[in-house]
């Protein structure tokens, strides 16, 4: 079908309708350190409580609370990553924050309340308390104060960053299970375009600009990617990478070019053909002719059947298909506001949506009448007017990157948002 038939559907339905169609993936375990970003499958607990020893907040001396302030001697050295050792009555211990505090010892008193003194005649060192603790434990942190034995220290559905990674080295989670990651392949169509690398551009060529850059978005997004190429404009070419990234096993496959209303568009009648093609007109600017459509393709070897992941007729999965035009802005504008949901919502994401925040535009904005623009702007902290001293008073201010053409992929250069920009209805 043409693309002047195929119905108008806003953003907010878009992402919609290709949520609706995306399905978390099934789990697979990976070591903890290559986790990062990924989505907990699996609740992990606590083998053994952190810290396992009494262990000291402080350097200074270990005593024991009831001896109270007071010169003594200093019967030994306790240093972190070294066994308790017992501590007679009437003397204390120096000792390093970390350290396990000796047995016998019920606080630690910090170096700045104490003062050192000459040593005595067998050269023990001696220190004068000057400042007693004020409870028994003053200083310690008590065996399982930070995690407790059995302590849930990921829930399943939590994502993975670093701090998560710290967590799961803390509790010896060598392996994990987690949502697996996406492989999204990515291909770009037209007879003009030629490699990155190409150094002397032929007549009416310009180079792929928007391969490299949503293989780098997947990848960002947490993705396995796949690069299919650039394909001419011909149906066998195009048809040729499709069954490639099948065979792959591809959950997603991103083209870039050939979805307007021109003869050389060929992507929209080709996913007609295959599958179901969900949308093929989107009311916004820059990214018109985006495409979303469905194929179910048969199950590839290289993806083993976890049961965790939807299954539709046997022996066959889903891939989800996203024709991105070819206009570098509308390509990478579109990714973030579709694509990205839809692989968060695959790698099992609970909340795969965008963030939205109010902002304050820097300068007047022109406003399309007939599609919602998403205007590339960075955001920043900044006072409001009038807002007095306080950083409290502050709200997000919006400069705009400059000229707006689909084709002017500096305009994303430092973009950190997309500013929606409605006509007010009356
Ligand atoms: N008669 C009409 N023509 C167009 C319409 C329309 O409604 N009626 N819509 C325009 C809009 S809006 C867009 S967006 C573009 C999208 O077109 P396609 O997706 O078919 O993309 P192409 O025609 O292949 O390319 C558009 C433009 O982008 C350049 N391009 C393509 N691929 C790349 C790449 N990988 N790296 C860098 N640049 C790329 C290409 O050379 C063209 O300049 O259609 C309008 N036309
Ligand atoms: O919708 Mo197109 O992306 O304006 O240029």
């Amino acid at each position: 079908m043409p693309e002047a038939l195929y119905k108008f559907v806003s953003i907010p339905e878009s992402q919609a309708i290709s949520l609706r169609e995306t399905t978390c993936l099934g789990a697979e375990m990976v070591s903890f350190t290559e986790a990062l970003g990924q989505i907990v499958a699996e609740d992990v607990l606590a083998p053994e409580p952190l810290p396992p020893f009494p262990a000291s907040i402080k350097d200074g001396y270990a005593v024991r609370y009831s001896e109270g302030a007071g010169d003594y001697v200093v019967a030994f050295e306790a240093l972190a990553g070294t066994a308790p050792s017992e501590l007679e009555p009437g003397l204390v211990a120096y000792i390093c924050t970390g350290a396990a505090v000796p047995t016998g010892a019920d606080a630690v008193v910090q170096i700045e309340n104490t003062e050192l003194l000459p040593p005595i005649s067998d050269g023990r060192r001696r220190v004068r308390i000057k400042q007693a603790a004020s409870k028994v434990g003053e200083d310690i942190r008590p065996v399982g104060s930070d995690i407790k034995a059995g302590d849930q220290v990921l829930r399943r559905g939590d994502l993975i960053d670093a701090a998560e990674i710290g967590l799961l080295a803390t509790v010896g989670a060598a392996t994990i299970k987690v949502v697996r990651r996406p492989l999204v392949a990515v291909m770009s169509t037209g007879d003009e375009l030629m490699e990155p690398n190409a150094s002397q551009l032929g007549e009416g060529k310009i180079r792929d600009a928007n391969r490299p850059m949503l293989l780098a978005a997947a990848s960002a997004a947490g993705c396995k990617v796949l690069d299919l190429g650039i394909a001419v404009d011909r149906v066998a070419e195009v048809e040729s990478r499709l069954e490639a990234a099948i065979k792959e096993g591809a959950d997603v496959l991103i083209t870039s070019g050939g979805v307007s209303m021109g003869d050389k568009d060929l992507v929209k009648p080709l996913l007609e053909r295959q599958g179901k093609v969900h949308f093929g007109k989107v009311r916004m600017k820059p990214g018109k002719p985006l495409t979303f459509a469905t194929l179910d393709v048969p199950c590839s070897a290289s993806i083993p059947d976890s049961g965790a992941e939807a299954t539709f007729s046997k022996g066959t999965r889903r891939m989800l298909v996203f024709g991105l035009p070819g206009n570098p802005v509308s390509s990478i504008v579109t990714f973030k506001l579709v694509v990205l949901p839809v692989l968060r919502k695959l790698g099992g994401w609970q909340e795969p949506g965008l963030r939205r925040v109010h902002a304050r535009t820097q300068q007047d904005l022109k406003l399309d009448a007939a599609r919602p623009e998403y205007h590339r702007a960075t955001l920043t902290w900044n006072r409001r007017p009038g807002g007095g001293d306080s950083e409290l008073q502050g709200e997000f201010s919006a400069g705009s990157t400059g000229g707006q053409l689909s084709s002017r992929l500096l305009s994303m250069r430092s973009a950190n948002a997309l500013l929606e920009l409605h006509m007010r209805v009356k």
